[in-house]
């Protein structure tokens, strides 16, 4: 067996900068297994592996393009300035010293092949950022995520995989019924990993999207793309939820099932790649399974979401993308939403509920009665109210015009309540007066030990009208019914990551952390204080970087 070790790649002098080294070990059929101090890893698939080593910053550090060069304009929709860099930053304000480990976030921050501009927001090459806490100081990095998609654009200078919005150019009528076959095969889907970053239960990190192809696995120190995550089951599909449930213990997910309309709920143990069946959900409507971009669970539940806007067959053979891409809006099939035991697989609740339109739901728990017995199911999801325009308003054309007019549709804190008593309905409303956030509500976090269980804060973009994508960061407090909202004129911020300060007491006692692109074209990591929702640190950025989606965080081991 021949055996490889991954070079420590980096050149930058950087005290606190560290590498996982780790050692490969090629086995049959192509595959790795990869071993750290925290043991061995199999399953991948050799994407790349340095040969000799190579400098971690590039260009040169010293030399980073500044804001001003950056444009002296807003970076968030503009792609990433270069491959990688790295460097420590200089902190303003005070960073707990508690606060120790890495913030790693994903997104989509490339969004051109030379001349040729991407169209949306998702369909940008993926750049991880990371942000090293270590006592009080913060080393930056961001790098781009070497996935075969990635690869194949910047080899042949085109487009080689079906993005978000995008499709591949096909010569002629042959090679249009190739790319067809290949669709169908799932050969042609694209496995950029641009929309979140997990850490499982047994260490591994994780980048995601809604492709199963598009599942890398990345050194959290390095960032270096480490290979594809298999998952090592006979599950088979192409698609499944972009945001897993995933804590120490537990891996769930979703895999729509766009032949049969449903949907399978599935796990995965720590330390493994095996996904196992917990149960099937059967659509209510429809000729096809809504879209799962994310679902909640509560202690004992999987909450599975049927929204109006479905998968659309038609649409994912189109060339050239629709108002609502690969989607379609069906009021007419209703909404739903389905309770399942995490234990049986049991459906417990099947619900009709109004129509919504959501990508991402906050949490979910059980509510009991006196005698404690569950009677119903709360969860909460940033509601668009209903409104699909949410889709287009994310074109990258749409976001860098902002003229002072506000075009950012109304959003809120849809508050699902789904009786466990047999009734056929569930309701769906506004959990707080949307107008105390400025009717925006996107990228939330919570405090992840209240995963599943009552909650009493959210932590979230809203809006400062006008605007044409939610600029506020904004606490909200579901108990008083209030929230608390963090603004700089014309900046725009990232998903407010909540990071849980060890041995707390109190559920907003903690850091929020996200990044901010500023007006002129500058960057930074804000902290701020999760009780008092004020500002406590930030780190700025040698140039803006473009804006990202989802976050993670890995404590110090
Ligand atoms: C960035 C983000 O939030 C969502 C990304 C979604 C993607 C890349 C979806 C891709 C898809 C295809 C390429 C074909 C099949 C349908 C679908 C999952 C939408
Ligand atoms: C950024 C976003 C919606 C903002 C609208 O208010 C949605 C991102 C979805 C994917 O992660
Ligand atoms: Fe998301």
């Amino acid at each position: 067996m021949a055996s490889l070790t991954i070079p420590s790649t980096n050149t930058c002098s950087s005290p606190l900068y560290t590498t996982l080294v780790g050692k490969f070990d090629y086995v049959k059929d192509d595959r790795l297994s990869y071993s750290t101090s925290k043991g061995k890893h199999r399953g991948l698939t050799i994407v790349n592996v340095a040969s000799k080593p190579r400098p971690l910053v590039f260009p040169a550090p010293e030399q980073p393009p500044t804001a001003v060069q950056s444009g002296g304009k807003l970076a968030a929709w503009t792609s990433v300035k270069q491959e990688r860099w790295e460097g420590e930053l200089q902190v303003e304000g005070e960073i707990p010293s508690w606060l120790n480990g890495t913030y790693l976030r994903n997104g989509p921050g490339l969004w051109n092949l030379g001349d040729y501009n991407f169209r949306h927001l998702f369909d940008g090459y993926a750049t991880l950022v990371r942000l090293y806490f270590k006592n009080g100081r913060v080393v930056m990095g961001h790098r781009q995520i070497e996935s075969e998609a990635y690869k194949a654009a910047k080899k042949n200078n085109k487009l080689c995989y079906r993005e978000f919005s995008e499709v591949p150019k096909t010569d002629n009528f042959l090679a249009y019924i190739g790319d067809m076959a290949k669709l169908f095969s799932g050969a042609s889907l694209t496995d950029n990993a641009n929309t979140g970053v997990i850490k499982l239960g047994d260490g591994r990190v994780v980048c995601l999207t809604e492709t199963i192809k598009g599942s890398i696995v990345v050194n959290p120190d390095t960032l270096d793309t480490i290979g594809r995550f298999q998952y090592e089951d006979n599950l088979g599909g192409l698609i499944h939820s972009a945001h897993p449930i995933v804590t120490d213990e537990e891996f769930i997910t979703l895999l729509p099932d766009l032949i049969n309309p449903g949907y399978l709920v599935v796990k995965m143990e720590p330390g493994t790649n095996e996904r196992k069946v917990i149960g099937r959900v059967n659509c209510r409507g429809g000729p096809s399974p809504g879209w799962v971009h994310s679902f909640p669970v509560t202690e004992h539940y999987v909450i599975v979401p049927e929204m109006p806007l479905r998968y659309c067959a038609q649409n994912l053979l189109r060339a050239e993308p629709t108002p609502l891409y690969k989607f379609e809006w069906h009021p007419e099939s209703k909404g739903f939403m389905h309770v399942m035991c995490k234990a049986s697989g049991n459906i417990v609740a099947s619900v009709e509920v109004p129509l919504y339109v959501t990508f991402h739901f906050i949490n979910a728990y059980e509510e009991t009665d006196e005698d404690g017995r569950i009677k119903a199911v709360i969860a909460d999801c940033c509601e668009h109210s209903a409104d699909t325009t949410i889709l287009e308003k994310l074109k990258l054309q749409n976001l860098r015009s902002f003229n002072g007019e506000d075009v950012l549709p109304d959003a809120r804190v849809g508050r699902f309540t789904i009786p466990l008593d047999g009734s056929p309905n569930g309701n769906l409303e506004a959990a707080l007066n949307p107008n105390e956030h400025g009717k925006g509500m996107d990228m939330c976090s919570i405090n992840p030990n209240y995963l599943g269980k009552k909650y009493r804060y959210a932590y979230s973009c809203g809006a400062k009208r006008p605007c044409n994508f939610p600029n506020t960061l904004t606490k909200i407090d579901l108990m008083e019914k209030k929230a608390k909202n963090w603004h700089d004129e014309g900046s725009i911020p990232s998903e407010p990551f909540f990071v849980p300060r060890p041995g707390a007491t109190t559920e907003d006692d903690g850091v929020v952390i996200s990044i901010i692109s500023g007006k002129n074209g500058e960057g930074y990591a804000l902290v701020l204080d999760g009780s008092s929702f004020e500002e406590i640190a930030r780190a700025k950025f040698p140039y803006g970087l473009p804006y990202g989606l989802h976050g993670c965080w890995v404590p110090k081991k």
